[in-house]
């Protein structure tokens, strides 16, 4: 080799190894900055897993309620499970020669005796849960109407009377014939105003119907069988217009009674959307390659041309909630809820790995006395059944006091995402704080023990709705199997407790 050679072979040689110095610099300044501090790769990964996957104060309890179940978190061992993996499974889950529901899930076939038993031994109830006479007195519960002093005009609206009907202790009665009356007239009245409404991160249109009265739309943006994708967080899911059907009829079926109405309802694109829209929402309409009508809005999620909203050819399903009475007029007070999750890819709220979080609420105000507590457990319960993960803030009716009404469960577009996977963190107000009210246990046992299993009962009052079938049946029959998870939590409560009374709690309400 020639000096000139050995020259060029000498700069190219420092050249490569100085490259490769580089990089391998460059790799573990990043791993050290991402793990915290310690150039280990775990650090790094550390900090990439999701919140869920390593909660430490429900990781023990998963294992202890779902190992029993064969079912609890199917979704890991499944990989079929997720977007679109579900096949689409119509129409009525019930046999109709046996006219049962076949499951094959041993939560669901459980027997939680021994819970039947400390209630009739607390007496509430006797051997067939039906309730014993009552020692309790019924607890005030003055409705809007009486608090404000307004009475109903005599050609008052099914909209009017409902507002008018809201009590301390419940959106509405039951049985409540101003609810079927306002069901139906949300599916027929004539729309004749309607806008993009402001607040919330995903489009909502408001609806002005010839009455007077007033809905929140949600549109469909995906058949049935779509479920979350898994990879998308709670946060960036999308919301389903049959979750929010379906959860009215959930709440109504566990007898909670906080949420507002919600009906389906097909609508025209043409005659009852792009014909009142103005500004900008009239800006983001266009005809698609197919020929079908579509919008977008304009929101912080989703509100672009490749998640349009499209008609078929120009029609399209919504679910349409009542309209609360205006805030001028009968208040809301929002509250943050205490087990909000950190609504950020990569953290954790304290409640995750704080096993004594509960502790914490219990000594803050309006957790520290009266109903609000078991509200939450029951809201907790409520979620858990639908797999909703988004549950960040409440609100209440201020005309009944600040404490002593329930928490309106308002916005559930984000339930029912994931058929075949039970998200036990959801429960960690009743894990951590070992409390349930007691109307609710007897709810969920009579649901459990009895002939009537949730999944029916859902399946038969969803199919009063226009637009039925609202659920598939993985998601009814996920609803049997959830309870019997909730009634192994409160076996395990009761276990740990030294009174029942500490972990069943009967508040009168
Ligand atoms: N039926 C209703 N009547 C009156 N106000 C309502 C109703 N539904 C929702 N709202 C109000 O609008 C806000 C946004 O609604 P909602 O939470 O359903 O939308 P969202 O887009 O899902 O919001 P987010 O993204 O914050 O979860 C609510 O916080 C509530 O104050
Ligand atoms: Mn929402």
């Amino acid at each position: 080799m020639k000096l000139k050679e050995r020259v060029v072979v000498g700069i190219l040689s420092t050249l490569v190894f100085l490259t490769v110095v580089l990089v391998l610099n460059i790799e573990v300044v990043q791993v050290s900055q991402n793990g915290g501090g310690s150039p280990s790769s775990l650090g790094f990964l550390e900090n990439l897993v999701a919140p869920d996957a390593r909660s430490g104060a429900m990781v023990a309890f998963r294992k202890r309620v779902l190992q029993k179940s064969l079912n609890g978190s199917r979704e890991a061992s499944d990989p079929k499970s997720g977007a679109g993996a579900q096949p689409p499974v119509l129409g009525s889950p019930i046999d109709p020669v046996t006219n049962e529901i076949a499951s094959v899930d041993p939560v669901v076939a459980e027997d939680f005796g021994d819970l039947v038993n400390l209630l009739v031994v607390k007496g509430a109830v006797d051997r067939k849960l039906r309730p014993v006479k009552f020692t309790k007195k019924k607890k005030p519960n003055p409705t809007v109407s009486e608090v404000l002093g307004f009475k109903a005009r005599k050609n008052a609206t099914s909209f009017e009377r409902f507002h008018l009907g809201i009590s301390r202790m419940e959106m509405y009665k039951e049985p409540d014939s101003i609810v079927d009356k306002l069901l139906h007239d949300m599916t027929t009245d004539e729309i004749v105003h309607m806008e993009q409404k402001d607040g919330g991160t995903q489009l909502k249109l408001m609806i002005d119907y010839a009455s007077g009265g007033q809905a929140m739309m949600k549109p469909m943006r995906f058949p049935r069988d779509r479920e979350t994708l898994p990879d998308h967080f709670y946060f960036t899911d999308f919301e389903r217009h049959n979750a929010e059907i379906a959860a009215f009829h959930l709440d109504r079926a566990l007898g909670f009674r906080r949420t507002p109405p919600v009906v389906g309802r097909l609508l025209n694109i043409t005659t009852e959307i792009y014909a009142f829209a103005k500004g900008e929402l009239l800006k983001t309409f266009f005809v698609s390659p197919a020929g079908n009508l579509c919008f977008h809005g304009k929101c912080s999620y989703y509100c672009d041309t490749s998640h349009a909203i499209c008609g078929h050819p120009d029609m399209l399903e919504g679910s349409f909630a009542v309209f609360l009475p205006p805030k001028n007029v009968v208040p809301r007070k929002p509250w943050r809820h205490p087990w909000r999750r950190s609504y950020h890819k990569r953290k954790k709220a304290q409640w995750e790995w704080d096993d004594s979080y509960c502790e914490v609420v219990k000594e803050t105000p309006p957790y520290d006395m009266g109903r609000r507590l078991l509200d939450l457990v029951d809201m907790a319960i409520f979620d858990f059944l639908m797999g909703n993960m988004d549950r960040h803030h409440y609100e209440t009716f201020l005309v009944f006091g600040t404490n002593d009404t329930f928490p309106i469960h308002l916005d559930n577009g984000r339930a029912f995402g994931k058929a075949n996977h039970d998200e036990v963190s959801i429960l960690a107000p009743l894990v951590q704080c070992c409390q349930v009210r007691q109307s609710t246990l007897i709810t969920l046992l009579r649901f459990h023990q009895g002939e009537n299993k949730l999944s029916k009962v859902m399946w038969k009052s969803l199919n009063e709705d226009p637009l039925k079938p609202i659920l598939l049946e993985p998601h009814l029959l996920a609803l049997d199997r959830r309870i019997g998870i909730i009634l192994r939590t409160v076996r395990e409560c009761v276990q740990e407790a030294s009174r029942t009374e500490l972990v069943i709690v009967d508040d009168g309400v």
